[in-house]
């Protein structure tokens, strides 16, 4: 097999496209807000709502329907070239590349709206050659519309073939800039027994030991406290260890419960404690758990601060509150503030809410 050296990667595949970033940019981008363009009610509050929300999403793929595919993709091109995003980012996630859409979509997209798209997401990725084939025609659209930054691809991690190769996924390209889990479709691929859109399942859990009688028999009519365990535990822990890996982004996906805030908020958390830095918002009200969620707590920022005044150079070991922090606990404490530092730089209320945190002195 042959690969590429070390210097032709950072080199654009085709004569005229923009050279390829050597860093993915740190953007805040704790939601990323999911809306279908052909429909009109959706599309009408897009322009209200740059400003409130790190990202727009104009999807084509799934929960579009086949006969609004060319209606969905004309949409965004519309909303796209009629909006001043300001702060906030554009993604659009195309069809899936056994489709017969994708290509319609792309050589659409860059050219029209192109110097605005900043990330194409694509879906079921499988290997490193779907983000090969991206990757180039990209670059063959960019140079020939003269587009002057290298459009970002975002892979969804919904197949297990995607899952087995995703470190090799994460590496395909300098226009990787992250992954979204895509737990519908990994469950439908992988053959689990769900018909849910993320979140747990009642079914997967651990119950509590059985108390014995005399006899040394498990009590079966005890009343025995159960757990519900996290479906989604190891490909998140193993997307969050490829994207660190290889310096690029790891986010959370769909949660289809939108009714049930309360477990929304727990599953986006459980992902932002694993590493995750951001996640799918497919209504309004997903927004703003998504945004206090992937958000540093007010807790966290006046604990962090502590520590890094109370560690002076940067090494050996001190206690707070009865607990030893050391190299390593700062190096944590800083991911926190470093966060904070840059949200605050987008989020004005946010700003206000870190700046009123008690800092010592360093
Ligand atoms: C499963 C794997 C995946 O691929 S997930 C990603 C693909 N799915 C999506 O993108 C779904 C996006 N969301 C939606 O289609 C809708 O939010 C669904 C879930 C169908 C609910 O819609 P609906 O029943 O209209 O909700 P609602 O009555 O509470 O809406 C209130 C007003 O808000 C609007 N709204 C709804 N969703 C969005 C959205 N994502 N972005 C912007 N606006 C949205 C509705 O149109 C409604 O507006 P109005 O008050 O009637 O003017
Ligand atoms: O596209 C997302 C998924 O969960 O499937
Ligand atoms: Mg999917």
């Amino acid at each position: 097999m042959s690969h590429k050296s070390a210097k032709d990667f950072f080199r654009p595949l085709a004569v005229g496209a923009p050279a390829p970033l050597r860093e993915i940019p740190a953007r805040p981008s704790r939601a990323i807000h999911f809306f279908d363009p052909s429909n009109e009610k959706m599309a009408a509050k897009i322009p209200d709502m740059v400003g409130t929300v790190d990202v727009l999403l104009g999807n084509l793929e799934d929960a579009v329907k086949a006969d609004n595919k060319v209606a969905a993709r004309e949409g965004l091109v519309r909303i796209a070239q009629a909006t001043d995003f300001g702060p906030t980012q554009l993604w659009t996630r195309i069809n899936s590349l056994d489709s017969p859409w994708v290509l319609d979509d792309l050589t659409t997209l860059v050219p029209a709206i192109g110097e605005k798209l900043d990330v194409i997401m694509v879906p079921k990725v499988q290997e490193p050659a779907d983000i090969h084939y991206v990757d180039r025609i990209l670059a063959q659209l960019e140079a020939k519309a003269g587009i002057t930054k290298p459009i970002l691809i975002h892979a969804i991690l919904e197949t297990a073939r995607g899952v087995a190769n995703v470190e090799e996924i994460c590496g395909a390209s300098p226009r990787m800039q992250g992954l979204s889990l895509g737990p519908a479709d990994l469950a439908a691929d992988r053959k689990m027994k769900t018909t849910r859109v993320g979140g747990g399942h009642p079914g997967y859990l651990v119950r509590e030991d059985a108390p014995r009688g005399e006899d040394g028999l498990p009590d079966l009519d005890a009343k025995r406290a159960i757990f519900q365990q996290d479906l989604w535990h190891y490909t998140i822990a193993k997307m969050v260890d490829a994207c660190a890996t290889h310096g690029i982004y790891p986010y959370y996906g769909p949660f289809g419960d939108i009714k049930d805030t309360v477990a929304c908020e727990d599953q986006f958390r459980n992902a932002f404690l694993l590493g995750c830095v951001g996640t799918w918002s497919l209504h309004p009200v997903q927004i703003k758990i998504a945004n206090r969620v992937f958000s540093p707590s007010v807790e966290d920022i006046a604990h962090a601060r502590r520590v890094v005044a109370a560690m002076g150079d940067g090494t050996g070991a001190v206690m707070i509150d009865g607990k030893m922090e050391d190299d390593a606990s700062l190096k944590q404490c800083l991911v926190l503030v470093e966060l904070a530092e840059k949200l605050a730089e987008i989020d004005p209320d946010l700003k206000a809410t870190y700046d009123a945190i008690e800092t010592p002195e360093a």
